[in-house]
């Protein structure tokens, strides 16, 4: 392993601008399935051989893409996937758990545009771990553009991002449908309440999700068409297709598996999550109309 070595992994639109961010202060290799014409590009077994690795890669495509390609060597890991596995209902640290020591693993998250990053645009992301020592290994190689905050509630962070994604499918639906913005603000800070109730379950801390991991990435994603999930959601609303919108997007949307994922763990574990069971609904073509009457009854 080459020291101090970094490598991304995943050069989709998040690992690509990660890779741009960390790379104002130091090399940074990136690889990913398809081979790519970017800087730095190196073949995966290269990349596994850095003692910093960045993972950005698809939530439901975690589990098979370790069992396929991962070799723990050492290496210290940042995830900068949002989602939770439909098939297991797991949530990604525990998948990650087979094959990462818990003290090497971090999870990034807040609010965070992938093209905004791009663009040298400033932000503040949070780097949640149970080892605040690699947070402070993998802090200084983030750009003077972007402030990083430690957390240690690993899973509020998880749940927050991945939850927001199916709160951002809701409120663009919210918008397809012309509700107005009344019913947009409200369907947030009911969906903020929802997430933090199901978060509690989970174990998380509530200040997780007033802070940047929870409303500041909600609040991000919710409220603008730079969102993937919000997209569908304005899609849904339009009755188009859901096969339509995803082509149209070429992107991935984490909030469809993830509302199916929440939906079945709301049902095992008993914890109300209306907001998210109606988009797991309308994914499964119940008409959007329905699920606000649905939702509005006392
Ligand atoms: N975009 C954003 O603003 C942000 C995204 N995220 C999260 O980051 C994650 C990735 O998102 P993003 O980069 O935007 O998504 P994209 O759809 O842009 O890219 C996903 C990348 O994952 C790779 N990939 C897909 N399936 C597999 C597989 N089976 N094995 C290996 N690699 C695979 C693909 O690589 P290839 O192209 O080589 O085939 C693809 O480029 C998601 O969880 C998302 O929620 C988090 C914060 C911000
Ligand atoms: O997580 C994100 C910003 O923080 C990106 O959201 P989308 O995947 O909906 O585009």
């Amino acid at each position: 392993m080459i020291n101090n070595s970094i490598a991304v992994i995943g050069a989709g639109k998040w690992g690509q601008a990660l890779h741009f961010a960390l790379s104002q202060k130091q090399k940074v290799l990136i690889t990913s399935r398809t081979k790519k014409d970017i800087e730095n590009f190196v073949d995966l077994k290269t990349a596994l051989e850095c003692k910093y690795l960045i993972i950005a890669i698809p939530a439901q495509e975690i589990r098979s893409w370790l069992k396929d390609n991962f070799v723990f060597n050492g290496q210290k890991v940042l995830v900068a996937s949002k989602g939770i596995e439909a098939s297991s209902g797991e949530f990604l640290n525990e998948i990650y758990s087979s094959f990462v020591p818990k003290k090497n693993i971090g999870f990034i998250s807040g609010p965070s545009f992938a093209t905004e990053v791009k663009q040298g645009l400033p932000c503040a992301l949070v780097i949640n771990s149970n080892s605040k020592k690699l947070f402070k290994q993998f802090s200084p190689f983030f750009p003077n553009f972007i402030k990083t905050y430690y957390s240690s509630d690993v899973i509020g962070a998880e749940v927050a991002g991945a939850y927001k994604n199916v709160l951002a499918i809701a409120s663009g639906i919210c918008e397809g449908l012309n509700l107005g913005k009344n019913a947009q603000a409200s369907l947030i800070a009911r969906g903020l309440v929802e997430m933090e109730r199901f978060g509690k379950f989970f174990g998380s801390k509530k200040s997780t999700f007033l802070g940047l991991s929870g409303a500041g990435d909600l609040f991000l994603t919710a409220n603008s068409t730079m969102s993937r999930n919000y997209r569908v959601g304005l899609g849904l609303a339009l009755n188009k297709n859901l096969e339509d919108i995803l082509i149209e997007l070429g992107e991935v949307a984490e909030g469809i598996k993830t509302a199916e994922a929440i939906h079945n763990l709301s049902i095992k574990y008993n914890i109300y999550t209306p907001i998210a069971n109606e988009v797991n609904l309308i994914l499964d073509g119940k008409s959007p109309k329905d699920s606000l009457k649905d939702l509005l009854k006392h």
